[in-house]
């Protein structure tokens, strides 16, 4: 076997019921047959790799080991059989009797199946006495707790009851509990009872006592988590929130099990909404910054968002789907369909600053993935932020103090802090906004007829990346922006005043923050680069996953 560094312990152990020489290193778990060759000849980084007999696990894959209390195998040494009869028989009568102790234990390894879906896979060792195995466990057991995996021991988990299918408790029970009962990780698990319910207890909540929050629910819920996180360190650190102040970011990282209609949040961070994927991110420690929206009404503060924030189509969309709860996620459809037929227009006034990053845009065809540059580059530029922006917009006015202002009539005026995927949209609305770059990407769709915004839509829900490729669509990426709604002039018609009343209601729409109803129309946001931590990694490039499954047997 090749040389390995940092090794921890080894020992002989069978697996399928053949020898095998197992190392534990600081990094990797490795095993390979005993009789089979040498990993010679194979450059010394990837010592295993040619070798189908060698096996090599890093740990940070190492979902967690258990002793099998119930395994025997025929390598068990008489001490685990009792005999049976008189001791003058010839020929000893055994039986097979369940070891007091393991003599076997299994691992468990993460399985990366296509479309970001992750599952467990099952290793077994069989030591042949308890006491090695024992060692083992333990072994393993201190490695995989070393700080710099970072993986959680205790969490705090909400269930809503209410979301999605509501069915939030039984994929809690089923899927997920027993998953962190396997990784030993303690919780503590809440369902609530009414909403904001989770952000009241987070309030007061002894946060020391857990390494993470979790909510199994949707988009809504996770925004509930967000605000009572942020809310609560904004008020212990005696920061106050105006659109004067930076908050501060929360100490811990939030887990999203998807339970919920629209799961935008959790979609754009694992690549999928699968509950048991979400449960493995989050028991292997992943960790990853995603931007903040702060929304003020003035001086007002209102709320955190991070995923979108939308007025007009999606707005009154939403608010017309409220009552239709009962109806699960095709709520959303059913009022999207009714708000398309509408085709109403709101006037106001969208104004903002655009990223000081000139390299990137909405358009530039640069996916976020797993370990992004863009983000990367953008969290060490976070405190030295300027006001440089672009010239290139001419239809719009711009001040010298780096405002843009847009007035116009609009459908829909939409900000994507992330590029919100999702069953309806699976790359997105906007494909190539970034989880942790401090910008959104600003959408403004003016006035235009059903069959072109329709044609809009319709690209939104494909993976083409063209929606916003119409004269009537706008798209900046920026890092602050304003909504003001400005007087509706309507035609008033003097023959018909009951039309003219009419036309005087609804003036306004309402945004759709992250699947909740926020009702004053004038907003400031400002958008904070990764201020929030989730146990996600962003989804992963498919040429590196195509090249782990070929150097790992066990995810063949
Ligand atoms: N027990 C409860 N009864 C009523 N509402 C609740 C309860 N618990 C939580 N809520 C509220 O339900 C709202 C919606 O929940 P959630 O986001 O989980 O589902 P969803 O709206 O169906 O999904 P999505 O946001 O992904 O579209 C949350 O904002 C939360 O405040
Ligand atoms: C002709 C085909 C038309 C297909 C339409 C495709 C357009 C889909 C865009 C989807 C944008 C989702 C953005 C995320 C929003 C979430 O914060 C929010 C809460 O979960 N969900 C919705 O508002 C629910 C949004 C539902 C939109 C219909
Ligand atoms: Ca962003």
């Amino acid at each position: 076997m090749a040389e390995i560094n940092d090794v921890v312990y080894q020992s002989s152990l069978d697996i399928n019921k053949k020898p095998h020489q197992v190392i534990l290193s600081k990094t990797h778990l490795t095993w390979e047959a005993a009789v089979s060759r040498t990993c010679d000849g194979s450059p010394s980084s990837e010592p295993f790799i040619a070798n189908k007999a060698c096996r090599q696990i890093p740990l940070e894959e190492l979902i967690a080991v258990c002793p099998e209390k119930s395994l025997n195998h025929s390598n068990t040494p008489t001490s685990a059989r009792r005999k049976l009869g008189s001791p003058k028989h010839d020929t000893p009568l055994y039986i097979e009797m369940e070891p007091m102790h393991p003599v076997a234990f299994s691992i468990y390894v993460l399985n990366k199946t296509p479309n970001h879906k992750w599952r467990k896979k099952k290793v077994t060792f069989f030591c042949g006495e308890e006491k090695l195995c024992d060692t083992w466990v333990v072994k393993i057991k201190e490695t995989l707790s070393d700080k710099r995996f970072n993986r959680p021991r205790s969490l705090l988990v909400f269930v809503n009851p209410f979301g999605g299918r509501r069915k939030a408790p039984s994929i809690y029970d089923c899927q997920i509990a027993p998953l962190f009962e396997l990784a030993e990780i303690q919780t503590h698990v809440i369902k609530t009872t009414h909403a904001n319910h989770a952000k009241e207890i987070l309030a007061h909540y002894n946060l020391r006592t857990v390494d993470g929050v979790v909510c199994v629910g949707g988009d809504g819920m996770f925004t509930e988590l967000l605000n009572g996180l942020l809310d609560r360190r904004q008020r212990e650190a005696g920061i106050l929130q105006t659109p004067q102040h930076s908050p501060l970011p929360p100490n811990l990282r939030i887990g999203i099990i998807p339970a919920g209609s629209t799961d935008a949040i959790v979609y754009t961070t694992t690549g999928i909404n699968d509950p048991k994927t979400s449960a493995l991110h989050i028991i292997l420690g992943d960790s990853i910054g995603i931007d903040v929206c702060s929304i003020y009404s003035g001086q007002e503060f209102l709320r955190y968002s991070c995923s979108m924030l939308s007025y007009g189509y999606y707005g009154d969309m939403l608010k017309d789907s409220e009552s239709n709860r009962w109806m699960g996620p095709s709520r959303y459809q059913l009022a999207g369909a009714k708000k398309f037929l509408g085709n109403r227009a709101y006037e106001g006034e969208v104004s903002f600053r655009l990223s000081s990053n000139t390299e990137t845009n909405p358009k530039d065809k640069v996916f976020c993935v797993s370990g992004c540059n863009v983000c990367s580059f953008s969290k060490e530029k976070t405190d030295q932020q300027d006001s440089h922006s672009t010239d290139s917009i001419t239809e719009i006015s711009h001040d010298a103090d780096g405002w843009h202002r847009f007035r116009g009539k609009f459908l829909a005026v939409a900000s994507f802090t992330m590029s919100c995927r999702c069953k309806l949209a699976p790359i997105g609305p906007s494909p190539f906004c970034h989880l942790g770059d401090g910008t959104s990407d600003i959408m403004v769709v003016q006035h235009c007829s059903r069959i072109q915004f329709l044609r809009h839509l319709y690209r939104c829900s494909g993976t083409k990346a063209n929606q916003f490729d119409f004269p009537f669509i706008k798209v900046f990426r920026v890092k602050e922006w304003s909504f003001k709604a400005t007087e509706q002039k309507e035609e008033m018609s003097q023959s018909s005043p009951g039309k003219q009343n009419k036309s005087r209601e609804c003036r306004t729409s309402v945004w759709n923050c992250d699947g909740e109803v926020l009702e004053q129309p004038n907003l400031n946001v400002r958008v904070h680069c990764q201020l929030v931590n989730l146990f996600a990694r962003g989804i992963e490039d498919f040429d590196q996953e195509r090249n782990f499954s070929s150097c790992c047997s066990l995810c063949e």
